[in-house]
């Protein structure tokens, strides 16, 4: 029998209807035969880190799923969602339809061309740690340790709480 892991996805939204993107992204996970989806972070209006001049604010949230997928199929999912909302890849860090990142996959660490496990720049990105946290302040980054403790070293200030808007889980 294939272990069941727990994953941790980062998505992200600043152009077009970003709310209604990361919905989309939540159903579509939810939508996965195989993964179930554990809880969903509330929503996050955050400033852009990196990225061209005016890049506008994010909207982010982080979903807790289970899986018994490995983590190949899993970028490939991520992967075909961004792609049905339409995701262009152009400049680095630019403005994006929607962007679904693994952040952790149980314990796994990889390292590929085309995918790394833990997300190597997740540590360090309030956008992604504070929604997390939320929804499971024990959370572990494999090789970074627990992600309230990543928490206090980080400006979490370009990160505020949307009380005003939801996920559907
Ligand atoms: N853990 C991961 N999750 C998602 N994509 C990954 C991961 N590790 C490597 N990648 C690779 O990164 C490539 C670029 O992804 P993408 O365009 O979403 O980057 P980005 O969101 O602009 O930047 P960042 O990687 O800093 O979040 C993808 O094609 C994918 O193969
Ligand atoms: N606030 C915020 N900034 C970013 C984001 C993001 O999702 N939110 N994603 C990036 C590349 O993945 C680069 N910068």
């Amino acid at each position: 029998m294939k272990p069941i892991r727990q994953v941790v996805f980062a998505l992200g939204s600043n152009l077009g209807d970003p709310l209604s993107n990361l919905q989309g992204a939540v159903s579509s996970l939810r939508d996965t035969p195989d993964v179930i989806v554990v809880d969903v972070s509330s929503v996050y209006e955050t400033e852009a880190v990196g990225g061209p001049e005016g890049n506008p604010p994010f909207l982010n949230a982080v979903v807790l799923a289970e899986t018994t997928l490995d983590e190949t199929t899993l970028l490939e999912r991520a992967q075909a969602i961004e792609d049905a909302y339409d995701r262009v890849r152009t400049e680095k860090w630019g403005p994006r339809t929607l962007d679904v990142d693994l952040v952790v996959v149980g314990s796994t660490v990889v390292e590929r061309p085309d995918l790394t496990l833990p997300h190597p720049r997740a540590h360090e990105r309030a956008f992604v740690l504070v929604p997390w946290a939320e929804i499971e302040p024990a959370g572990e980054i494999p090789g970074h340790g627990n992600i309230t403790d990543l928490l206090e070293q980080l400006d979490a200030s370009g990160v505020r709480r949307r009380d005003d808007l939801s996920l559907e889980d």
